[in-house]
């Protein structure tokens, strides 16, 4: 990992679209975030959220338009830009014979972290979402709002410049919705970037410095 870019934390995304055949999934977009700003991406349902932010996750490539993380094309082939990005975009990967704690340990040590204090910053992280207790559970074993978190931790838990969340705000209480707001909060104060599609008023309130509504595809 030493050897490559670390990237600064700007988003960009000028004028992208995407469309499949004849179908329309995002209309041309712009937006602009930068390191401590909260973007919160609104739009009603089908209105391209989730695709502008595998756009600007470089998972998919824009039908027109471009999109950038630190200066650089938007491309998870891209180490540098794998580096940079953190992202919760639909199912993250899980084994069903590692702990809770294991994948955070497996994360944190990847992501060049101190393998031996890994379980310590997994157990922390855990128990600031609320779900300590839960660190020797396989995932097949959590509820439905527990699994949302055990997501948000194992995207949380590897270094970033860049957060990208789709509607992290899923299946949860309004109790964890605050602590996730928080735990959010306090990412933008030190310095990421967070854009995240967001159906909740509260949530968007507590974070976003700049909010883009998208519309409807037609
Ligand atoms: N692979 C695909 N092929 C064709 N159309 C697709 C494909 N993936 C998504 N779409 C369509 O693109 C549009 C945008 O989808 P997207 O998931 O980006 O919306 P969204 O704003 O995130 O919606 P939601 O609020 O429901 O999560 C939708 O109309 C969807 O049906």
């Amino acid at each position: 990992m030493s050897r490559v870019a670390v990237l600064t934390g700007e988003v960009r995304a000028v004028a992208v679209s995407k469309s499949i055949a004849t179908t329309t999934l995002l209309e041309p977009t712009d937006l602009t975030a930068d390191p401590g700003e909260g973007v919160v991406l609104r739009g009603p349902n089908g209105s391209g959220k989730t695709t502008l932010l595998r756009i600007i996750g470089g998972l998919l490539e824009p039908t027109t338009g471009t999109a950038s993380v630190g200066g650089r094309p938007a491309d998870e082939r891209d180490p540098a830009v794998r580096a940079a990005v953190a992202a919760l975009i639909g199912t993250p990967t899980t084994y069903r014979d590692l702990t809770l704690v294991d994948h955070l340990v497996l994360v944190d040590s990847t992501w060049g972290h101190d393998p031996g204090t890994s379980d310590q910053r997994g157990l922390q992280l855990l128990e600031s979402l609320g779900i300590g207790d839960l660190d020797d559970r396989f995932p097949h074993e959590l509820s439905s709002g527990q699994e949302q978190l055990f997501r948000l931790a194992l995207t949380l838990t590897r270094p970033s410049r860049v957060l990208l969340l789709d509607e992290p705000e899923q299946r949860l209480d309004t109790t964890k919705r605050q602590v996730v707001a928080g735990l959010l909060r306090a990412r933008v104060d030190e310095g990421a970037t967070l854009v995240m599609a967001c159906h909740d008023p509260e949530l968007t309130a507590a974070l976003a410095t700049r909010v883009v509504d998208l519309a409807p595809a037609r």
